[in-house]
């Protein structure tokens, strides 16, 4: 072979003759997944940053610097908040003062103000927690969600309790709940894989989401808890929850947190299948008490770059997300977990 010869051949690998025969099983191809068109697309962010986003933080975050944060994302265009949870303080202490946080919210709201905050509630006590509080019901106003878990390692962990005895513990909470005027949200943990029992078969997750509506959810967030998921499991789950089980993409919600910085590709295959709804964490904040290694929520900031970029429309003013997030990360004294954020502060200044 001549110098240019072997010069050519490096720059421009030829692929043998037998490799370009052969079929290529192992490459995947997207095509059977259903196109997105983005024109006048909307989604609605459901912003987790100060329930899921604090729950994990090792020194206890003051009842004041959650509701300036609660009052600060209240005026970004986002319309659904999680502010707490009513669990158990020995199990989680983070989300002790949520009674306190309920009872500021409304009696500061204004009224009328199109947002819904959202209150994790794992049994009776904790819904009776939250009725005590007297919260405006309606669609807008207050709710709670309800959390089970696809496996079982997981609802052990998290709920003490088995998949089957969580399920009956939600339903007179559901029922109450929905008797007294509150809209109900399900949630469902380890969608992909579990720490505890590995990976999450698709007809797992099947099985409780359609629990969780049968019972009276309006709708159920898919909650990828470790953030392990690739386009390839979110899709394969994706499939089976959408196309071969027929449950219509309008009850679900997508839970990405970004442990593998996955989220994004992730919310794009959640889109392609058609959900509009996407839980989400200013500053990415957030982990699972219970999911070790488990980083937060795909940021807010990313994902309202992600969607506006993309043509789809969120109503939240990102430059003031960028804000808060800078704001709460070094309240917290930890680093900004938005790539967005980290690069938008820096060209204003703000870091
Ligand atoms: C479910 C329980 C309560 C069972 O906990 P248990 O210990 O099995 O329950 P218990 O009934 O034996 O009660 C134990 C103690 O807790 C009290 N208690 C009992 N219930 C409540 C309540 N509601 N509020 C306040 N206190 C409560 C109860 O009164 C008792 O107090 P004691 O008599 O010993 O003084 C416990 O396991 C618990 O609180 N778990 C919550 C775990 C949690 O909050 N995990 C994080 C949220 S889930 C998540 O982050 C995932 C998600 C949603 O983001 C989606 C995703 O990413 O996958």
């Amino acid at each position: 072979m001549t110098r240019s010869a072997i010069i050519r051949t490096i720059s421009h690998p030829q692929p043998a003759a037998s490799m370009l025969a052969r079929p290529r099983p192992h490459v995947r191809t997207f095509t059977s997944m259903p196109r997105f068109s983005s024109a006048g697309a909307e989604v609605r962010i459901v912003e987790v940053g100060a329930r899921d986003g604090l729950q994990n933080e090792k020194t206890t975050v003051s009842l004041d610097t959650k509701l300036e944060l609660l009052s600060r994302l209240s005026r970004t265009g986002l319309r659904h908040i999680e502010a707490g949870s009513f669990v158990s303080p020995k199990w989680v202490p983070q989300m002790a003062n949520t009674s306190a946080i309920l009872s500021q919210l409304e009696t500061t709201r204004e009224k009328d103000d199109g947002i819904t905050y959202s209150y994790l509630v794992p049994n009776t006590k904790g819904l009776s927690g939250f009725l005590d509080g007297k919260p405006t019901p309606a669609t807008t106003g207050n709710e709670i969600a309800v959390f089970a878990s696809a496996s079982e390692g997981f609802s052990q962990k998290n709920l003490n309790c088995s998949i089957v005895d969580s399920i009956a513990r939600f339903e007179p909470v559901v029922a109450s709940a929905l008797e007294n005027g509150y809209q109900v949200r399900g949630y469902v943990s380890m969608v992909i894989s579990c720490p505890y029992s590995g990976p999450t078969p698709s007809q797992a997750v099947g099985d409780v989401v359609e629990k969780l509506l049968d019972m009276g959810c309006y709708e159920v967030s898919l909650g990828d808890t470790n953030g392990v998921g690739t386009p390839g499991t979110v899709g394969k789950l994706l499939k089976h929850l959408v196309e071969e089980r027929g449950i219509p993409p309008e009850r679900l919600a997508a839970h990405f947190h970004d442990t593998y910085g996955q989220a994004i590709v992730n919310a794009l295959v959640a889109l392609e299948y058609g959900i509009r709804t996407f839980d989400s964490s200013v500053g990415g904040l957030g982990g699972c008490p219970y999911a070790k290694g488990a980083t937060g929520n795909v940021a807010t900031e990313d994902l309202v770059y992600f969607l506006e970029g993309t043509g789809v429309h969120t109503g939240v003013d990102l430059e003031q997300l960028v804000g808060i997030g800078e704001w709460i990360s070094k309240t917290l004294g930890k680093g900004n977990g938005s790539r967005v954020g980290r690069a938008l502060a820096s060209k204003k200044g703000l870091m």
